[in-house]
Formats: structure tokens, C-alpha cells, sequence
């Protein structure tokens, strides 16, 4: 995963990519729903497929609740100990970040925001990384609450909206396609990709490297 380069002036610059840890290779909402299904099982909930805003509490939140508690507590479930560690894989995920950084010229690193409350979630992500990609990876995790000031080519990520410090951020945002986001138009020269499975990723970063 060393830095490349190409021979003498033909040398070609190295593509940085940056990928997101929740909802692009961690299945946050899958795994929410499990647990909120758990602890309430006589109350409503949402279906991960009828997800449609990216925060989900925004979306709970206007459900009709038997007990008006669970609106309040509900946050509670992604706080709390062990939520971010034991987050499921998104299919594919894992396998496509670690060929990737393997490819000529690119270079990985992951790209996530730990909550505000950020007790469990921080440090459970590099426990996560660590798990599911390997101790290497803890040297490529970046934990940042705003992603426009991290440079980079590309991030892959989920969430539609980015934004911080920086209105013209340095990489290209590819927004990952995630129940959140299934039903949104993606505005401008934005990018999606839908999976890790179907091989478009590749296409796609072996474009981004012609591109450079
Ligand atoms: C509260 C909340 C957080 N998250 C994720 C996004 C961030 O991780 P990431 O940057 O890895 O996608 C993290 C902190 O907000 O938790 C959701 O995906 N949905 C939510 O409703
Ligand atoms: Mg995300």
C-alpha cells in the first residue's frame, strides 16, 4: 500500500481515495433497525428499505409511538456501548477497499465521522477497522467531524450532503447508494455507486486515474 510511482517523466500521480466507514462498508441502518426491533418490539418502526432521511431519528421521530419515551430514548441505541463495533458489513465492502488499495497508483484511507457523542463510536471504529480490514488499516482511518478539510481525489460516501469549513473540497464526492439516500437526486457532476458487488468500483477508479 506504499506510495507508487511511475518511471522517470512518465511518472503518474498517485489517486487518493477516501472512503466512508458507516453506511458505504458498515451497515448502520440494518443494524439499527435490528436493535431498535429488540428493545421495542411492540412499536413501530421503519423498514430499512423505507428510509429516507440521513439522519434516522428524523424519520423516527414522526412515527406514532404507543409511548411518546421511545422518541426521546431512541438515540440512545446508536450511543450506547458496542453499537459501532459490531456493525454488519455492507456486502463486498471490505473485499473491494483492500483490492483496491492493492491497485497501481491508488492509494486508500478510511474517512468517518465518530458521533458528537463520540465516547464508544471513536474508538469502536478503529476497532471495527481493525476487525474487518486488518491492523494495517488502523494507519489509514481518519476520524474527522468534517470531511471538506481531509484532502483527497475522491470519497466515497453516503451521505448527500457534505459540508464544513471548505466549499470546494479537494476530493469528488461518489455518493454511495444507501437506504437513505435511494430515492435522491444526485445534483451536479456528483457520481453514485450503487454496490461492491456488480464491479462498476473498478471501472470507476480505473477512470479516475486516466483522469489525473
Ligand atoms: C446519527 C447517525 C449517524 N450516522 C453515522 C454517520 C457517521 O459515520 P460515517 O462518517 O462513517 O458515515 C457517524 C456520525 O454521524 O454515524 C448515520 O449514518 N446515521 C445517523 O442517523
Ligand atoms: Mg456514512
Amino acid at each position: 500500500m506504499a506510495a507508487r510511482r511511475g518511471i522517470g517523466s512518465m511518472a503518474q500521480r498517485t489517486l487518493m481515495v477516501l472512503i466512508d466507514l458507516d453506511e458505504t462498508l458498515a451497515a448502520f441502518e440494518k443494524h439499527f433497525m435490528i436493535k431498535f426491533r429488540e428493545k421495542y418490539p411492540n412499536e413501530p418502526y421503519i423498514p430499512v428499505e423505507k428510509r429516507n432521511t440521513f439522519y434516522i431519528a428524523e424519520q423516527y421521530d414522526k412515527l406514532n409511538f404507543t409511548d411518546d419515551s421511545v422518541r426521546l430514548e431512541l438515540k440512545k441505541i446508536y450511543r450506547s456501548e458496542h453499537f459501532f463495533r459490531d456493525l454488519p458489513e455492507i456486502e463486498g465492502g471490505c473485499d473491494a477497499v483492500k483490492e483496491m488499495a492493492e491497485m497501481e497508483g491508488v492509494e486508500v484511507f478510511i474517512c468517518s465521522s465518530p458521533l458528537f457523542q463520540y465516547k464508544y463510536s471513536a474508538p469502536e471504529k478503529y476497532e471495527w477497522v481493525e476487525k474487518h480490514l486488518g491492523p494495517d488499516w488502523i494507519n489509514r482511518l481518519i476520524l474527522t467531524r468534517d470531511k471538506t478539510m481531509i484532502n483527497g481525489d475522491i470519497l466515497i460516501d453516503d451521505k448527500i450532503h457534505i459540508t464544513g469549513a471548505l466549499h470546494n473540497p479537494s476530493w469528488k464526492h461518489v455518493v454511495f447508494t444507501a437506504p437513505n439516500n435511494q430515492n435522491m437526486k444526485v445534483k451536479g457532476d456528483k457520481l453514485r455507486l450503487n454496490n461492491w458487488t456488480d464491479g462498476t468500483w473498478r471501472t470507476m477508479i480505473e477512470d479516475f486515474k486516466k483522469r489525473l
